[in-house]
């Protein structure tokens, strides 16, 4: 922290608490860009607020590759000290350093001490951040996936390697040592974040012990949470020009735009930090948020993403200054998401909708298409599938989500209109939804498991317009698709 100190820029803001009197009772999964600026920022705010000092973050990494590796020996390089910039829309920077997180421990090379870490009483929460495809939901059914060769490998393992391996052992070692146990908090994007993280610790007990299980749904709270900033990837350039600016020599900056919401439901059985005092809003209609953000902003950004990529953009906002896109948000906005949507009290949709687009329009912000397009397959069905069953439902035309449907698969070639290449990121299709996918006849892709639960092949008004929108991509090109959209 010293060096810091020394070496940051005047603008540059430092923690302004005694670092070495942070003691954690926290523990966190998944320290990517996204924590690092929103839920670490939450509580870097709190470790400023008097007494509070004890709600630390301890990082913990799962994930056995370099990336990761090398992640966990940056983090120890730089004592868990790394910077966030914020853009604002009109291109103001303001760049802090986060000292909340005071110790990351990585597990593939020590489970056991992470195991040894949350069985232990001081830790009171533990959060999550693990992405979409991370809490082994069965596509199809939408229930715990125990089959899935990581959790079978793990439940059958001393050492457990995934997540909830790891909180389910260390849950286990609390109830014999009558230590209560922690909250469970989901900070990823997903219908009901705190009730899928619930089956994924729940059902992942039920596999070694049905009575543990038992224990851990009666005694643990898993509050759902709406988390919404956007933090894109940050590569190389970016990390340079922000070490530019903070004078630091950070390998892992973050960088995010100004806009941050977090509402959470007041439910932790082992206390909390004073949240409510540095922005969370604590209140139990958190659904109602988590709609209107999943099936306004993410589902607008995987309706952008695909069909801007396969025209040749790569970032957010250069997309929505091609008019050609913010027409197709506004119309997919109004006409498929307003008239069947429930936003909280007091939210007004329109003003949402139009802070939405213009937060997409932020060029400071920098935001990469290809980090939205990434994991299609978990993301689409959980932004678009109550919308898709809402407008065939009701009757309505379901030619937007068509469209995203045929783009979404045709960006899955890996080239453009323009014949660039790009990189296509989807972890979660398994080889036969890849031939689904990339095959002759257009229908077959209905039937991959991320849209199978939809039943999309047997309804004729999506049918047509499925097959209107493949034949103009293909045919006619993005430009002629999007005139019809
Ligand atoms: N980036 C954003 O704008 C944003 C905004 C709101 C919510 N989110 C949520 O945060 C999630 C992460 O986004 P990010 O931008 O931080 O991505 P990221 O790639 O920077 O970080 C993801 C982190 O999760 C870890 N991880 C991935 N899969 C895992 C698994 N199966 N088990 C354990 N750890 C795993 C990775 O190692 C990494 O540390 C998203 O999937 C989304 O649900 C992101
Ligand atoms: O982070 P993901 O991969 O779930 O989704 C990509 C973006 O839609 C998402 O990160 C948004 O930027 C974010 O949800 C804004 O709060």
């Amino acid at each position: 922290m010293a060096e810091w100190r020394e070496r940051a820029a005047p603008h540059v803001r430092l923690p302004g608490y005694e670092r070495g009197a942070v003691t954690p009772k926290i523990a966190h999964f998944g320290v990517g860009n996204f924590f690092r600026v929103h839920a670490a920022r939450y509580l870097d705010d709190c470790l400023h607020v008097p007494g509070q000092t004890d709600w630390g973050i301890i990082g913990i990494g799962v994930l056995d590759s370099p990336q990761s590796r090398a992640k966990a020996a940056a983090y120890a390089d730089q004592d868990g000290l790394y910077t966030v910039t914020e853009y604002a829309p009109d291109g103001a920077a303001t760049a802090r350093v986060i000292g909340a997180m005071i110790d990351y421990l990585y597990a593939p090379d020590d489970p056991a001490a992470v195991v040894d870490t949350l069985a232990g009483p001081n830790i009171r929460i533990v959060s999550l951040t693990l992405t979409e495809g991370g809490y082994f939901q069965d596509q199809t059914t939408g229930t715990f996936d125990a089959a899935h060769p990581d959790i079978r490998a793990d439940v059958q393992s001393t050492a457990p390697r995934t997540a909830f391996g790891m909180i389910v052992a260390a849950l286990r070692r609390r109830r014999a040592g009558g230590v209560a146990p922690f909250t469970v908090l989901s900070c990823d994007n997903l219908r009901g974040n705190g009730d899928t993280a619930r089956q994924a610790v729940v059902g992942y007990a039920a596999q070694i012990d049905p009575e543990l299980a038992r224990w851990i749904d009666a005694e643990l709270s898993f509050p759902n949470s709406m988390v919404d900033r956007i933090a894109p990837s940050v590569t190389p350039a970016i990390r340079d020009r922000v070490n530019a600016a903070t004078g630091l020599p950070d390998a892992l900056p973050a960088i995010a735009e100004t806009f941050s919401q977090w509402v959470v439901q007041d439910r932790f059985s082992a206390g909390r930090p004073r949240l409510d005092e540095v922005g969370v809003e604590l209140r139990d209609d958190v659904a109602l948020f988590e709609a209107v953000k999943g099936r306004i902003l993410n589902a607008s950004h995987m309706l952008l993403a695909y069909p801007a990529i396969l025209a040749g953009h790569r970032l957010v906002h250069d997309a929505m200054a091609d008019p050609r896109f913010p027409l197709l948000l506004r119309r997919f906005l109004q006409l498929d998401v307003l008239p069947f949507v429930q936003g909280p009290a007091g939210l007004a949709l329109g003003t949402y909708i139009e802070n939405t687009l213009e937060r997409f329009g932020n060029p400071a912000v920098g935001d990469q298409l290809l980090r939205i397009a990434a994991d299609g397959a978990s993301k689409i069905p959980t932004f678009h599938a109550r919308t898709t069953e809402l407008l065939l439902h009701n009757g309505a035309d379901p030619i937007r989500e068509a469209f995203l449907l045929a783009a979404y698969r045709r960006s899955l070639r890996g080239v453009d209109e323009h014949g660039q290449r790009f990189d296509v990121t989807e972890p979660a299709l398994n080889a036969a939804d890849r031939d689904l996918l990339g095959g002759t006849d257009p229908l077959d892709a209905l039937k991959a498991t991320p849209f199978a639960a939809l039943r999309l092949w047997e309804q004729p008004a999506f049918i047509d317009a499925y097959l209107a929108m493949v034949d103009s991509i293909d045919d006619e090109g993005i430009d002629a698709a999007l005139r019809r959209t």
